[in-house]
């Protein structure tokens, strides 16, 4: 996608240390980041763009907030102008249909879980309903102390729809993530950290460099050892004890092969 592409969706891409890094800001800070289907679909086709050579995805929102969720003037049926693509536009189609335009919206995060990076969201101000989910997407969160995580979905007679679900109840276990997505009580930051939901709380003047440090940790090993580790990781609690060893002999192969006869170092 061009820059204008992704401007008109309320996004900027910048790729940085020679394209290892990419930063992907939400860049509507007038409307706190609130989210749009245009929005989810230029965050999938940005996705499917990114250059081979990103080793990290860093996520974060312009403004006062990291996301303010959904756009809600997008959610009544008819409330968003001509040609503008609106949630509300899902009450008018067929189950199967609703679903499928679902799965697109879903595809603006999944993509987060790729193991070809390590993705990461700095989160200041709020991240509600959409915006805790797209929090959610990424492998590591860091956040300011003062940052308000709410899952608000359950206020609007929804249920979380947006692939947050998953990394919610892995991060905070079954009995929290209940609790938050059925209350859409708050979480701030030393919460987050105590719960498991986050990495590092930070004040909101030191987020910048507390996700600098973690980008230049993630990107000393070689790209490889972090994308078979990430994709290791990320199913082993839901394989067999034999099928993760399996896993990591076959990881471990390909990396004694990658390495050659000198070995490590
Ligand atoms: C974030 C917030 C706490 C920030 O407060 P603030 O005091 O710093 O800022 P503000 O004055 O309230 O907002 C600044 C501007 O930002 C706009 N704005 C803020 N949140 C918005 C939103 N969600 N949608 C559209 N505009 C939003 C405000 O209307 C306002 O616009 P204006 O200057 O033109 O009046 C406050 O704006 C707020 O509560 N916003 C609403 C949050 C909210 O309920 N979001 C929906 C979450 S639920 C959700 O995301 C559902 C979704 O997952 C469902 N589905 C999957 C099906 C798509």
């Amino acid at each position: 996608m061009s820059p204008d592409d992704l401007a008109r969706a309320g996004l900027r891409l910048d790729l940085d240390l020679d394209g290892a890094l990419a930063t992907v800001t939400l860049d509507r800070p007038e409307k706190r980041n609130a989210q749009t289907p245009t929005m989810w679909r230029a965050l999938a086709a940005l996705g499917a763009d990114l250059p081979g050579s990103v080793r990290v995805v860093v996520l974060r929102g312009a403004g006062a907030s990291f996301s303010a969720g959904l756009d809600r003037s997008l959610l009544l049926p008819g409330g968003a102008p001509d040609g503008v693509e609106a949630v509300g536009d899902l009450f008018a189609l067929d189950d199967a249909a609703m679903a499928a335009t679902i799965a697109d919206y879903q595809a603006g995060f999944t993509w987060l879980h790729d193991p070809r990076f390590v993705s990461v969201a700095a989160v200041h101000g709020h991240a509600i309903g959409a915006g805790f989910q797209l929090a959610l997407a990424c492998d590591l969160r860091v956040v300011t102390d003062d940052v308000g995580f709410s899952m608000k979905e359950s206020v609007l007679g929804l249920v979380p729809d947006l692939g947050g679900t998953k990394p919610l109840v892995e991060a905070v276990g079954y009995a929290r993530a209940l609790e938050l997505c059925a209350t859409a009580r708050t979480v701030q930051g030393p919460e987050a950290v105590a719960i498991g939901l986050a990495l590092r709380s930070v004040p909101a003047d030191a987020l910048d460099a507390a996700v600098q440090e973690l980008v230049a940790a993630l990107l000393g090993p070689a790209p490889e050892v972090v994308t078979e580790t990430k994709a290791l990781l990320q199913g082993a609690a839901g394989r067999e004890l034999a099928e993760q060893c399996r896993l990591e002999r076959e990881a471990q192969v390909r990396r004694f092969r990658a390495l050659g006869a000198g070995g490590p170092g």
